[in-house]
């Protein structure tokens, strides 16, 4: 049987681009791909936060950020920082920063027993001091900061982020506008040889054994492949609405089903830009606040079971303040969950059309940069050996179930606890499997034992954070923390808050360094 070599991808958003761009880089003229979009349904048009892991995604297409980061202005991302999730004024931050142990136990641990002082996030991470200071990770000649992350060169090359995990963690991500970054990757893509067409599919017609054999559009006729990659967004052309998929729901779990946003243009040298997102806690949701370099994204997100769509937008408009007045709102409804699975016979669903968990923590380009490197690895071959498939569509339902748990730790964990929305978070159904760990984490902070056990991005350091900082399950620190010596313990929080000092007294701002970018 011949070797599936002809790829068909139907849609055009960070999806369908991602994965064009991807696989050309992959296989190069190996491979032919097409790749459709329609100029009259819209994308999403959101989607502009990331995790610091697609940096293996640019790296593998060879791209440097000099490239490409003017061309989308793109922004650093140091962390997210969490607004009123505890109570009204706090914040703290959730770093791209390894946590260092002492004596075999995490930082976190050792501050829940005698941290030095309030903010957990500053004792034990620099990054929380170098974002509320507004500044550049790295310095005007373009090095990184004094840090032990890697710039490179000592890295291995071509692995897989599941097979990266638990390596070095680097310490930043990006903000991009997701328009911008798909024009981008369409030059890259098509000057690589992938087809473009710009149609509207009309038709997905099978053959015998339920396989797609080709699409129908309305001007450039019939398209058939081997392979067809629905990038259809929420709508799920091809997998959900033509191969009947069913599409497991997580809204019970995160009840989030709505998003309102706005694309405000801003003067971000006189306002400096923030490095990185914020999430601010509101009645019904929360806010999105994403820094680009001459505009910000923000968005509310909301459950439309508890505020209206005009609520929110309200809300939102009176959030920013006046420079959103002439900005007109973009209403989203979300399907929230995965499908059953995203590979059937001969069509994989990637991006918004395979599963998406709400944007907190920026997690949908995370999920489609993964499954494009897991579809590279479990690419079919003559035969379509179904354990390919199977291979490839745990991986990704892994992800997803494991993102879902860690949202619905910043909910349950939230000590916020003052309107229906928020008081129905602390009851609202959760994996049993969750529910448990929920009370193992207030006696013993996550690990690797005890979050979600297979890989889904996020290291258990994450989730210590999330615990500490949202401050409604009040976890104790160990027992044995008593007994242990704490004199190196003193010295690392101590070095800690000198290198953060002197991290702030040298690195440029993050407007200054991004200006120079461009000059
Ligand atoms: C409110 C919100 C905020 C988000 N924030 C973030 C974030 O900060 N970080 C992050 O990582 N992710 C975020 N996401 C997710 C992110 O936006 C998506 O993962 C990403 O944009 C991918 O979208 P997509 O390409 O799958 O779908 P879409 O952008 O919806 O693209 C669908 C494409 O399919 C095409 N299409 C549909 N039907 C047809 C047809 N019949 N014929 C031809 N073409 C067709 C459309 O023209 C379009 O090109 C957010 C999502 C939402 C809803
Ligand atoms: N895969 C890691 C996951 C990770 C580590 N720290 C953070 C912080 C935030 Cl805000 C998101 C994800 C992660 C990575 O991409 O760095």
């Amino acid at each position: 049987m011949k070797n599936p070599d002809q790829v068909v991808i139907v849609g055009g958003g960070t999806a369908g681009w991602m994965t064009a761009s991807y696989l050309k880089a992959a296989f190069g003229d190996r491979l032919s791909v097409t790749l459709v979009e329609s100029d009259k349904i819209g994308t999403i048009g959101v989607g502009e936060a990331t995790f610091s892991d697609i940096r293996h995604f640019f790296e593998f297409l060879d791209l440097k950020e000099e490239d490409w980061m003017p061309a989308c202005n793109a922004t650093y991302k140091l962390a997210v920082r969490f607004e009123d999730w505890r109570e009204p004024g706090h914040h703290f931050y959730h770093p791209f920063e390894q946590l260092s142990s002492v004596n075999g136990f995490p930082l976190t641990d050792w501050w829940l027993h005698s941290g030095p002082t309030e903010r957990f996030d500053k004792d034990c991470y620099v990054m929380a001091s170098l974002c509320d200071a507004g500044r550049s990770p790295r310095y005007l000649g373009g090095s990184l900061l004094e840090h032990d992350a890697v710039d490179s060169d000592d890295e291995p090359v071509g692995m897989t982020m599941s097979e990266y995990q638990g390596r070095t963690q680097f310490p930043y991500a990006y903000h991009f506008e997701a328009a911008l970054l798909a024009k981008y990757l369409t030059g890259y893509s098509t000057d690589r040889g992938v087809r473009h067409v710009i149609d509207e599919v009309q038709d997905v017609l099978l053959d015998e054994r339920g396989w797609i054999d080709h699409i129908v559009t309305k001007d450039h006729g019939e398209i058939s492949g081997d392979l067809f990659i629905d990038c259809t967004g929420f709508r799920g052309l091809l997998l959900n609405k033509t191969l009947d998929v069913p599409f497991v729901s997580y809204q019970d779990t995160l009840p989030n089903d709505r998003a309102v946003a706005l694309q405000v243009p801003l003067d971000m040298q006189q306002r400096g830009i923030r490095p990185c997102t914020t999430a601010t806690a509101q009645d019904a949701g929360w806010i999105w606040t994403i820094p680009l370099f001459g505009r910000i994204g923000t968005g509310y997100v909301y459950a439309g079971d508890y505020c209206t769509a005009d609520e929110a937008e309200r809300r939102l408009r009176e959030f920013v303040g006046p420079e959103a007045e002439d900005v007109e709102a973009n209403h989203i409804r979300m399907r929230i969950g995965r499908s059953e699975r995203s590979w059937k016979n001969n069509c994989v669903a990637v991006g918004l059309a395979s599963g998406f968990v709400e944007p907190l923590e920026s997690t949908g380009i995370f999920f489609i940069h993964h499954a494009v490197e897991q579809l590279v690895k479990y690419f079919p071959g003559g035969d379509w050996q179904p354990k390919l498939r199977e291979g490839y569509n745990a991986a990704v339902a892994n992800v997803m179930d494991g993102v879902r748990e860690f949202l619905a730790l910043h909910y349950r964990g939230a000590a916020r606890n003052d309107t229906p929305y928020w008081k129905d978070a602390k009851t609202r159904p959760v994996p049993d499997a969750l529910a448990e760990r929920f009370e193992r984490w207030q006696v013993q902070l996550p690990d690797s034992e005890s979050v979600f056990p297979y890989y889904h991005g996020l290291p258990p350091f994450s989730y210590m954070c999330i615990l500490l900082g949202t401050g409604g399950l009040r976890p104790s620190p160990s027992p044995a923390l008593a007994l242990t010596d704490d004199t190196a313990v003193r010295k690392e929080f101590a070095a800690i808050r000198d290198k953060a000092r002197s991290l702030v007294d040298t690195l440029p701002s993050h407007y200054e360094y991004l200006a120079a970018m461009r000059t």
